[in-house]
């Protein structure tokens, strides 16, 4: 799901949270804390570059190359990388292998992720046939719906269940994310069932500014309104 600077666009409501929350003191942690959202977004576009490249067999690069598969500068990319504590070698660059393990470490890859799904509409059924998830570590738990003639219609692989199960399959499944593709109308109240729930954060969907406590790890992902921003930059350019 990341284009380039997808990431960097999305509106974080509160979103230090799921970077800070187990930093420990220990040295990744603070490394972890100290970044801030551009630079997370920038250091995922990296990984997904480096794994495209081990999977085509280079095994090293440097801040050009790499800048230039991200549209950003290599001053930047030097940046981000020593702020993780990965130095390129003069002449040398990085070893591909090496700075995947290095971004997936401080990204929380290795990290197996659960998430639920609630909204199994249009967007929803998408992003359940979507195998781009379980490379980065996130499996999807369960699926809810409110609409009775989906329940137990399976999609990619998941099968739908009432929303009226919510609460059960947290309690058991005590999966750490959900994903919201419900009406508007309805997000809020979902929200915070979820977080009643024990979920952790929140991938919203829903153009609407969701009202749940704040310090919410939240995640909202608007693409009319990066559309609209694409427009604006166009005509301002
Ligand atoms: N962020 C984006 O870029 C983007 C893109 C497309 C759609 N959306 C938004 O995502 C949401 C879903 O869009 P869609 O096109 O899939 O809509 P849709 O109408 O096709 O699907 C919505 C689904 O949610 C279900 N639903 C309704 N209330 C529910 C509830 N309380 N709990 C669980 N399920 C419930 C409906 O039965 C339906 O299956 C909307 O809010 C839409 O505006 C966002």
């Amino acid at each position: 799901m990341f284009q380039s600077q997808r990431l960097c666009g999305w509106i974080m409501n509160m979103n230090t949270d799921h970077e800070t929350s187990d930093s420990g003191g220990s040295d990744e942690g603070d490394r972890r804390a100290e970044l801030s959202t551009p630079a997370v977004g920038r250091l995922s576009l990296y990984y997904r570059e480096l794994h495209r490249l081990l999977a085509s067999g280079e095994t090293s690069t440097n801040s050009r190359d790499l800048g230039a598969m991200v549209n950003v500068s290599p001053a930047v990319v030097r940046r981000d990388l020593s702020s993780i504590g990965s130095i390129g070698r003069r002449g040398v660059g990085y070893d591909v292998a090496i700075l995947a393990e290095r971004i997936g470490a401080v990204l929380g890859s290795g990290v197996q992720w659960k998430a639920v799904l609630i909204g199994v509409g249009s967007l929803g059924n998408a992003l359940l046939r979507y195998r781009g998830f379980e490379r980065l570590g996130f499996s999807l738990a369960a699926a809810f719906d409110t609409d009775p003639a989906k329940y137990g219609h399976e999609v990619g692989g998941t099968t739908v269940r009432s929303l009226d199960d919510l609460e059960e399959v947290l309690a058991t499944a005590k999966p750490e994310l959900a994903i919201l593709a419900v009406p508007s109308e309805q997000a809020s109240q979902v929200a915070t069932r979820v977080l009643a729930g024990g979920i952790q954060g929140i991938l919203n969907f829903a153009p609407t500014t969701l009202r749940v406590p704040p310090g919410t790890a939240i995640i909202n992902v608007d693409l009319a309104s990066e559309l609209q921003q694409l427009a604006f930059r166009i005509q301002n350019r």
